[in-house]
């Protein structure tokens, strides 16, 4: 049982590609008809040792091959949302990766409708909001990213925003820009992963060429002083994941994770688990390995919702309950 399960928490980084633990692999698997390049459910997990981020993309973007149809991206989701809410998920913003399927012959709508229905049962059935952010590969062609969003047209109303993931390294954010423009005019909001491999001026790109709310991972912003400043002038959240950067050897030990440097620094910081059944944990578990006592608890909670795009009445109603669960707890 964890120390944090009854702290309402707000993941605002989660990979819906990057729940699927290997057993529902196996399972979809079969129910589809499709080989998976391993013998049986401990081998795919043995395949689990990461040296770097490329390494895990190239085993996350293989096993999606599973995932077919509208009920697929539904169990997957819903899966997710059952296991979380047992560790207190109250809000959760799902990132989605529509080019890792529509190559494959998915069809777009599959994929988010498929999704959007996991998080309609998710509120009716265990409390949970949330919301689906729809993620550009940063790896592949702009225009690419461009027909993708026009794809979206028909779904906006189910959409919260776009980000930008895979691959950080060689492929910076700043050519995305028309399309992060684009999306702005459509209503979305904008967010982006950025100085989790690459370096701080990744950071400094996603803010300045695409005008992004929120910072996905940000780690290497502490190298930049001067950027350190701006993001803590202007409160940018940083949705920070230290299981995930131990798993990809961003951080070679959790105890030289930069977490409290960042707080110390005054960053808007909060924990999530990235891609829980690759990197050994999921939100509650995450809390458990660094968050150091229950007030540091309740101020990384507390940024997740401020950070959140949940409606205003929403997160006075969560902020309320990480009040109340931090007075009962001193
Ligand atoms: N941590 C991560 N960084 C970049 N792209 C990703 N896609 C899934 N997880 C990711
Ligand atoms: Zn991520």
């Amino acid at each position: 049982m964890s120390r944090f399960t009854e702290l309402p928490k707000a993941e605002l980084h989660l990979h819906a590609e990057g729940t699927l633990e290997p057993e529902l692999a196996f399972e979809l698997a079969r129910r589809n008809g499709v080989d998976l390049p391993f013998a049986s459910v401990e081998d795919l997990r043995a395949a689990y040792d990461f040296t770097d981020l490329q390494s895990f993309l190239d085993l996350y973007y293989a096993t999606t091959a599973v995932l077919r149809t509208r009920r697929d991206f539904h169990d997957l989701l819903w899966a997710y949302l059952e296991r979380s809410a047992a560790q207190g998920l109250a809000h959760v913003e799902v990132f989605f990766d529509p080019q890792a399927h529509t190559p494959r012959g998915v069809a777009f709508t599959d994929v988010v409708d498929g999704l959007h229905d996991a998080l309609t049962r998710a509120e009716a059935e265990l409390g949970v909001t949330g919301g689906l952010i729809l993620c550009f590969l940063r790896d592949r062609p702009v225009e690419e990213a461009a027909r993708t969003l026009e794809q979206a047209r028909d779904r906006l109303d189910v959409l919260l925003g776009v980000g930008l993931d895979s691959a950080e390294v060689g492929f910076p954010p700043a050519p995305f820009a028309a399309v992060f423009a684009r999306a702005a005019e459509l209503g979305l909001h904008r967010v982006a992963h950025a100085g989790e491999e690459a370096p701080a001026s990744s950071v400094t790109e996603a803010l300045d060429h695409l005008g992004v709310e929120r910072v996905d991972h940000g780690v290497r912003c502490l190298d930049d002083p001067g950027l350190v400043a701006r993001l803590v002038r202007e409160a940018v959240p940083l949705t920070v994941c230290p299981l995930s950067n131990l798993r990809l050897k961003v951080v070679d030990d959790l105890a030289d994770h930069p977490l409290p440097a960042m707080l110390a620094a005054g960053l808007k910081v909060s924990l999530h688990s990235d891609d829980p059944a690759y990197f050994g944990g999921y939100v509650g578990d995450t809390f458990d390995a660094v968050a150091p006592d229950d007030t540091t608890a309740a101020l990384l909670a507390r940024n997740a919702v401020e950070g959140s795009f949940a409606s205003a009445g929403r997160k006075t109603e969560l902020l309320g309950r990480i009040d109340d669960w931090l007075t009962a707890r001193v």
